[in-house]
């Protein structure tokens, strides 16, 4: 089709071999990469340090929880001592013969429980509350009102097993240790309450501590990692030291007399356990060494608070990093039970009792009520009543709440039981308020079982005989030495009394100034920590990271290769046609017609004619400039730049260069250049004109 003379052409057009990417086709479906995962392949391609360094690990794991509280009542128990006597009540005849008499006698077993009812001071609201009623006597003479404590972490009934106790108290503790997690649970409660009974039990109904075992070695079977931890067992009673001080004495078959130095206990034997029973036998010979004692309040009261410890221990050289592997401790305590002297009627060695086991309670609860008013105002500074008492020395740690622990209160629910009951609950209730905010594992844990299991063996020998076997015996292989505390290694020990605790100069190293040093290597040690766990965090995210990547970079591969392929083919589709065009005229240069109405600011329609067929399109020169780019053959088509470079321009013949000399190049010039110049002054007609084209079917449009 041959068009009219344009106006001269302001621009001329430059068609490129290589498209410029703007111009590129859309992918036609047999073109397109196939379809990639949806993460982006770009943000694996640099090294991420401002993102490890954004990242706030702390926030990302937050821990936030109470102190669990939970409180159990006893059942009212007849007869005995304080009516404390487990003993069964006992029916006279409990079926009456005479039908007459039976009658009576469920009217009476009505009654019995009515009063029973009326006798209790403590009732159950809801597995989180209590309504406690002071006597009628006390609520005439003194004024006193019902009061409702709530907010337990559960109510246990007095008609609650030890197995319900169990479950929903211990067993939480109990999963966490097994996952490498330090716990403790501490029994509180006025004397005959059945703290002792909670924690150790009867043969018949095992405490929490045989439970706990019994689920220890039952998991540990069950999920094959036995072989990868071992568990050692060691308990000690800190006791009235005939009114003198306070005595700690390891309850263990061989133990003997222990000493604390700056809040580490010396000398306490760790045994072994490999299975429950064992560890129920040794429990079992160290209740015999417990110190008890006839009061009114209890025919076999403790007279010593008690600790038991049991630590499970992470193979290391199986663990392979296995975070579940890793040590832990279980702490369980029983402490004395609070005593009021017009109750118990104690006295002298048993006053002296009351006095030591009245004072830990006291100094323990004021440990928790320091820490409850810090979290509340951190301008309190947190009190060191710890120091009051070898109880709260050796339990500082949860007692700062840098560990978690849980707490029992048990109280009697009898009439009689009120001023005891009132003052448990209102003493302990606040203390379910104490928080805990991303506690971590102390590291002095971590500290002390590294160390020890860095000693020697030779070395541990060393110590035991510098430390005197009365001090610490430890069982060959068996039994290790437990030292809890930062100081111990090089710690100066002495002691007025003679046999208890010697001059312990092994393990040294650090020596005073290690001691000295601690609290620093503490903190440094924390901070390792911290960053190593978010070292770990990062590299885990990272490595989630890398997965990803390589699984894009596995489909960008396998897209390459199918490109490739293509790209050969379309390669030697081009060659064929290229083969075929050169017999030909120059009709078979690939762009045949571009037609356009001289008014481009229009649409107009435009025909292409590519190798005979023809396309329709809708066209503005200035909104769609590649049109070309649809052209077979041409890839890109810009208005705007001064070249005209065609398919192939060896093909301009020399006619052709000839008529485009005007262009003020020689024929020789534009026959080699690979690009035809135009100026301004030419016309679209003019310049297919001069270039020979028109016969060709080529016309290039100017604007
Ligand atoms: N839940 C219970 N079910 C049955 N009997 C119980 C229960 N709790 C306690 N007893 C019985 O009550 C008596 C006193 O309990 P226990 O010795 O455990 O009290 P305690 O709080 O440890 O006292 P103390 O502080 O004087 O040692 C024991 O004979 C015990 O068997």
């Amino acid at each position: 089709m041959e068009i009219n003379s344009p106006p001269p052409c302001p621009n001329t057009v430059t068609i490129r071999r290589n498209p410029h990417r703007r111009a590129r086709p859309p992918p036609t479906p047999a073109t397109a990469a196939p379809e990639m995962p949806s993460a982006d392949v770009a943000k694996v391609r640099y090294f991420p340090t401002e993102e490890i360094l954004s990242m706030d690990i702390a926030k990302a794991d937050p821990v936030s929880e109470n102190l669990r509280v939970f409180l159990r009542i006893r059942p009212l128990l007849h007869g005995g001592v304080g009516g404390d006597r487990n003993s069964k009540p006992r029916f006279k005849n409990v079926w009456p013969q005479n039908p007459a008499k039976r009658k009576s006698a469920i009217g009476r077993a009505l009654q019995s429980k009515k009063n029973k009812d009326a006798e209790v001071c403590v009732r159950v609201n809801n597995p989180q509350s209590v309504t406690l009623s002071p006597p009628l006597a006390l609520q005439e003479s003194n004024r006193i009102k019902t009061e409702v404590y709530d907010g337990f972490s559960h109510v246990f009934s007095p008609d609650s097993s030890q197995e319900e106790v169990y479950e929903k108290m211990v067993r939480p503790l109990v999963d966490d240790f097994l996952r490498g997690k330090s716990g403790m649970l501490a029994a509180l409660g006025p004397s005959g309450s059945g703290k002792t009974h909670t924690v150790f039990g009867c043969p018949r109904q095992p405490g929490m501590v045989p439970l706990a075992l019994q689920h220890i070695f039952r998991q540990t079977r069950g999920s094959n990692s036995e072989s990868m931890r071992s568990f050692f067992i060691s308990i000690f009673e800190i006791s009235s030291e005939r009114g003198k001080g306070e005595r700690l004495f390891d309850l263990s078959p061989n133990g003997g007399d222990l000493c604390m130095q700056q809040l580490t206990l010396k000398g306490l034997q760790e045994i072994a356990i490999s299975d429950a029973r064992q560890a129920e036998s040794i429990i079992a010979q160290a209740m015999l060494k417990r110190a008890t004692g006839m009061t009114n309040a209890n025919s076999q009261s403790s007279r010593s608070q008690c600790i038991i410890n049991i630590r499970g221990v992470a193979d290391k050289s199986n663990g392979e990093g296995n975070d579940q592997a890793s040590d832990g401790v279980l702490s369980i305590v029983d402490l004395a039970g609070a005593e009021r002297e017009k109750r118990t009627g104690n006295q002298g060695v048993r006053l002296l009792e009351s006095n030591f086991i009245n004072n830990t309670s006291m100094v323990f609860g004021l440990c928790l009520r320091s820490l409850l008013e810090h979290q509340k105002n951190p301008k309190k500074p947190l009190q060191k009543h710890f120091q009051n008492s070898l109880l709260t020395k050796y339990l500082r740690e949860y007692l700062e709440g840098k560990k978690r622990m849980a707490l029992i209160l048990t109280v009697k629910s009898g009439e009689e039981d009120y001023r005891d009951t009132s003052y448990v609950l209102r003493q302990a209730s606040p203390y379910m308020e104490i928080k805990y905010n991303n506690v971590e594992e102390p590291s002095n844990i971590s500290y002390n079982k590294r160390h020890v299991q860095a000693l020697s063996r030779s070395e541990r020998h060393k110590r035991m005989k510098v430390t005197g076997s009365d001090a610490c015996l430890i069982d060959e292989g068996k039994s290790i030495e437990a030292e809890n505390g930062l100081c111990e290694e090089g710690s100066l020990k002495s002691s007025e009394e003679p046999g208890i605790c010697k001059v312990d100069m092994s393990g040294c190293a650090p020596s005073k100034s290690g001691c000295a040093d601690s609290g620093e290597g503490e903190r440094n040690h924390q901070i390792m920590q911290s960053f190593a766990k978010a070292l770990w965090n990062v590299l885990k995210q990272y490595k989630e990271k890398l997965k990803v990547a390589d699984n894009e970079i596995q489909h960008l591969r396998e897209s390459l290769v199918t490109e490739s392929t293509r790209y050969i083919e379309l390669k030697k589709e081009l060659n064929d046609i290229k083969s075929s065009c050169a017999c030909s005229h120059r009709k078979s240069v690939e762009v045949s017609v571009v037609e356009l109405d001289m008014n481009f600011h229009e649409r107009v329609p435009l025909q292409i004619n590519v190798e005979e067929t023809a396309y329709l399109r809708e066209y503005t020169p200035t909104k769609d400039q590649n049109f070309i780019s649809q052209v077979k053959g041409l890839d890109v088509c810009e208005v705007g730049a001064s070249c005209l470079e065609l398919e192939n321009p060896n093909e301009l013949d020399h006619q052709t260069c000839e008529s485009l000399s005007g262009s003020g190049n020689s024929a020789e010039d534009l026959c080699e250049s690979k690009c035809v110049r135009m100026e301004d002054s030419y016309s679209s007609a003019n310049v297919a004109d001069a270039a020979g084209l028109r016969d060709t079917g080529i016309y290039i449009m100017l604007n």
